[in-house]
């Protein structure tokens, strides 16, 4: 019998296609690229969307962050493996549609807690000692004599300081008040938390006696269906007229309208905000025009070091996710 072999010479092994639609590294895009072929935007606006929705047809893997990851961009996507998340909140992502279509979803906890805490940390402190508000009295040469009474803050050691969302970023605040400014900490989760109890002393209590009984009320939640504008007219109104209200979590989980009610009505004394709503808020959103307000571009995780761990994460997420292993922050 006469049997014919036949050798097929197989090229090398293509590497998945990745969009990666934020800025990072060279070391970053360098480690992604050692296994994947990279197509990179450092920013998505109306220039770049054409050429970003173009190379979304053939894209295994996506990275970045805020984009909208919904059933309309996944229609253009049908190779799609994997959505790397840089951020620890993933609320810009239709989970139920990624885990429906096979798709993996990952983020970025742990690594930013510590620089998120210490932004929350610094608001608290600027929102109850008015420092924007001194900042620019100096500034305006309004500095004419020791300022009075009218110009006093509130004193943040000893208060109660009510948490939120003890998660990640929530122990890490509870870290900084229990050690550093002696407060007791009440704190509101669906689930307790031993190890916050444990180290911080903190006490788990229902959000109604958070909101009755706390100095201060930070807010640190996902943004979820439970948690949209889980702060509202009746949750302002239950706060004492002295406390002061932080939100680090997202926009949506206030309702805008009752905090600027709050505010001006003196049911609250102030608020601290890195969050909006819409982001970037309009210069004549009505919460900026109050001078019991403090706010911040959303800079929770923004300083160089941690994005840099970010990134890597996000980065390693993503190609462990192509190499058919589980990402380390696969989102279940
Ligand atoms: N401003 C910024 O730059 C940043 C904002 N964030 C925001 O903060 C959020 C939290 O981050 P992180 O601490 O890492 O997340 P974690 O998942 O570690 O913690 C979230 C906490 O919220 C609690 N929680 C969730 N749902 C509810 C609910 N319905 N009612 C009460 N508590 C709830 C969880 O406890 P349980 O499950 O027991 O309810 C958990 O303790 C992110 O999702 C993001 O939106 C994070 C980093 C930076
Ligand atoms: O808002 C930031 C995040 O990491 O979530």
């Amino acid at each position: 019998m006469f049997i014919l072999c036949v050798t097929i010479e197989r090229g090398p092994k293509m590497k998945p296609k990745v969009i990666v639609y934020k800025k990072v590294d060279q070391e970053v895009l360098d480690f992604i690229q050692e296994t994947c072929e990279v197509v990179s935007f450092e920013k998505l606006d109306s220039d770049t969307y054409p050429r970003f929705f173009q190379e979304l047809k053939d894209a295994q893997g996506l990275l970045g962050s805020g984009l909208k990851i919904n059933k309309e961009l996944l229609d253009q996507a049908p190779q799609l493996k994997i959505v790397s998340n840089f951020s620890v909140g993933y609320d810009n992502l239709d989970i139920a549609e990624l885990s429906a279509r096979g798709i993996m979803a990952t983020n970025t906890p742990d690594v930013l807690n510590d620089t998120v805490a210490d932004t929350m940390f610094g608001l608290l402190l600027a929102t109850a000692r008015r420092m924007p508000e001194m900042d620019q009295l100096v500034k305006n040469g309004q500095w004419k004599t020791m300022i009075g009474e009218e110009l006093y803050g509130v004193d943040v050691h000893h208060k109660v300081l009510g948490i939120i969302g003890m998660g990640g970023v929530g122990k890490a605040i509870a870290k900084r008040a229990h050690f550093g400014f002696d407060m007791p900490i009440l704190y509101h989760n669906r689930s307790r938390n031993e190890e916050a109890e444990e180290l911080f002393g903190a006490t788990y209590c229902s959000l109604e006696d958070l909101l009755k009984q706390s100095d201060f009320v930070c807010l640190m939640t996902p943004l979820t269906p439970a948690t949209e504008n889980l702060m509202g007219k009746r949750e302002f109104d239950l706060m004492k007229k002295t406390a002061i209200f932080i939100n680090g979590s997202r926009g949506k989980t206030v309702d805008e309208e009752a905090l600027v009610e709050a505010l001006k009505t003196g049911e609250i004394l102030a608020a601290g905000l890195d969050v909006f709503v819409q982001e970037p808020v309009q210069p004549d959103h009505p919460l900026l025009s109050l001078k019991n307000v403090v706010t911040l571009p959303h800079i929770g995780s923004a300083v160089y070091e941690t994005r840099k761990k970010m990134a890597m994460l996000a980065a390693k997420n993503l190609v462990t996710g192509l190499q058919g292993e589980t990402p380390p922050n696969l989102i279940k």
